[in-house]
């Protein structure tokens, strides 16, 4: 009672009103909205269109109750992100619930921790992600020649064979990023066509194993359980199943892997990168739990986010041919350099119209379309209260807050009658571009001090590939069976990353 008195005195003291309560859900401990959830593959709905997205279109900040019966308060406000990630950082963590969701596959490591062995982490990983170690990018074309071995011939009218580029692209990623990470590329898309034909050699072991399908399968297993476990709040327990168990081993048998063998033999000179992130963090610490926790968080990291990135931008390129045609030219313009001689970092990001297609992408189907805080301790966000929703909220030390960023890229209040639309050229307005410094109505890689510390890394390996993709074919065609054309009809797997369930296409090469 009187902690309640107390904070009503807090709420009035700082003119907070309250915020609007959800009125979707009639049962009690928000069942009804977890089933609906769960369930809405099978009604051919789609989580976020239907379920998470709408209601804040209508009311920017809204309480609902979770699984259990907590609140939660879910917006849309660029203010109150603002306020969480950046003015008033000291006041909000990531939480208990989001850390043992992802604990139990990542152990602690960056994103699994607040307060001092985050500060630890960060400060451990910043020099490994400076502009030098990003500009390393030798491995990055050996994979996106690798990547078009993948995806195979052209018939006799220049057209490569209908394919799911879904798996080649989380191949190209990992690839890369494991170059980036232990030093050397265990090379899952080489290993996987070596084995099918028939070719098994024991230096890419690891590789044909990160490569398989029951590699795939088991990161989306994680990843959705990840999310199951979040969303199950206090009951996250019930989401330790046998399947995600299984998932977790094969996950941590990649990295754990490589980490034995470097902390057994060393680092072999010969073979190693420039740089590479394992070698630097077993500068500081032996510790292998620190070690192996780390290079997974890392490997997570990577992975989803930016093959979430290419998979949409490839999407949305397959259904908008004139932007297409558009990004080749600029690009065939601009670059130059046959395949084989490596694209220049500081040109791809000089690229305008290549950068405003991948900002547009994320716009759209932005990689991690949902996030949270938690108060530390009783707390104000601008923006949200009363019935015009204007007004402060006060917010309860302990209470969840959600940003819905897929929803806020969306807004058509802020975005203008065409957000939902595809145009990279709306990037070309200043006052767009003025956004990604200070706005927070696009927040695609986060912002404040836990920003993306991987942003230039992902933006940079992103352009690389498309750029060697635009040189090569003229046209991407989208198989019409699918869905992918459509918006509405366009399958997404939503765990931590958003992601298309798969995409058909197929490419026509340049004819020479
Ligand atoms: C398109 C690609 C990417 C997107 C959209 C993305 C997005 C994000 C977002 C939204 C966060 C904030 C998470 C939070 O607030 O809880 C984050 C954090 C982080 N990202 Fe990325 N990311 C991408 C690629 C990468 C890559 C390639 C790496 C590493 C190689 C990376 C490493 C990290 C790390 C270590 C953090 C944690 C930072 C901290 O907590 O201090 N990210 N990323």
């Amino acid at each position: 009672f009187l902690s309640e008195r107390r904070f009503k005195a807090f709420a009035k003291a700082h003119g907070c009103e309250p915020v609007y309560k959800a009125q979707d859900q009639k049962w009690p401990w928000g069942l009804d909205r977890m089933y609906a959830v769960l369930t809405a593959r099978k009604r051919g709905e789609d989580p976020l269109d239907h379920y998470f997205a709408p209601p804040l279109y209508e009311h920017h900040t809204l309480e609902r109750a979770l699984l259990g019966g907590a609140q939660i308060i879910e917006t849309i406000e660029p203010a109150n992100v603002k306020t969480m990630l950046a003015t008033n950082f000291d006041e909000w963590v990531i939480g208990e619930y989001r850390h043992r969701a992802f604990r139990a596959v990542q152990g602690y490591n960056i994103f699994t921790s607040d307060g001092p062995f985050w500060q630890h982490s960060r400060a451990m990983f910043r020099p490994q992600f400076s502009r030098d170690l990003v500009n390393d990018l030798e491995a990055t074309e050996r994979a996106t020649s690798v990547l078009f071995e993948a995806i195979g011939p052209t018939d006799e009218k220049g057209w490569t064979t209908l394919t799911n580029i879904k798996p080649l692209l989380f191949r190209f990623v990992l690839d890369t990023a494991t170059e980036f990470l232990f030093g050397e590329s265990i090379e899952s898309q080489k290993a996987l066509m070596l084995s099918r034909a028939g070719t098994n050699d024991e230096e890419h072991d690891i590789g044909r194993i990160a490569g398989s399908n029951e590699f795939a399968e088991a990161f989306d297993t994680c990843s959705y359980f990840m999310v199951l476990r979040i969303r199950l709040q206090q009951l996250y327990f019930l989401g330790n199943t046998k399947e995600f168990r299984k998932a977790v081993a094969i996950i941590s048998s990649v990295p754990n892997r490589i980490l034995k063998h470097a902390l057994q033999y060393g680092r072999d000179d010969q073979k190693q990168r420039k740089y590479d992130l394992l070698s630097s963090l077993m500068e500081q610490t032996r510790d292998v739990k620190e070690l192996q926790a780390q290079t997974l968080g890392i490997l997570f990291a990577s992975r989803d986010t930016t093959s979430s990135l290419l998979l949409w931008t490839v999407l949305l390129l397959g259904q908008n041919p004139s932007i297409y045609k558009k990004l080749r030219e600029t690009v065939l313009q601009r670059f130059a350099q046959p395949s084989g001689a490596i694209l220049d970092f500081a040109e791809l990001k000089d690229c305008r119209y290549l950068q405003h297609v991948l900002l547009e992408s994320m716009r759209l189907y932005q990689p991690v379309p949902l996030n949270s805080r938690v108060a530390v301790k009783d707390t104000v966000l601008p923006i949200g209260g009363g019935a015009d929703g204007l007004k402060p909220i006060a917010i309860r030390q302990g209470q969840q807050v959600l940003w819905n960023i897929y929803a806020m890229h969306r807004r058509t209040d802020l975005w203008g009658e065409d957000a939902l639309e595809y145009k990279p050229e709306r990037w070309e307005d200043p006052k767009r571009s003025r956004l990604l410094g200070g706005g927070w109505l696009y927040t695609p890689f986060s912002g404040g001090p836990r920003i993306c510390i991987g942003q230039q890394y992902a933006m940079t390996e992103a352009s690389y590939c498309l750029v060697r993709l635009l040189q090569r074919y003229d046209a991407i065609e989208l198989d019409p069976d699918s869905g992918a054309a459509k918006h509405e009809h366009i399958k997404k797997t939503i765990g931590v990353t958003l992601a298309p369930v798969e995409l058909n296409l197929r490419l026509h090469e340049t004819q020479k």
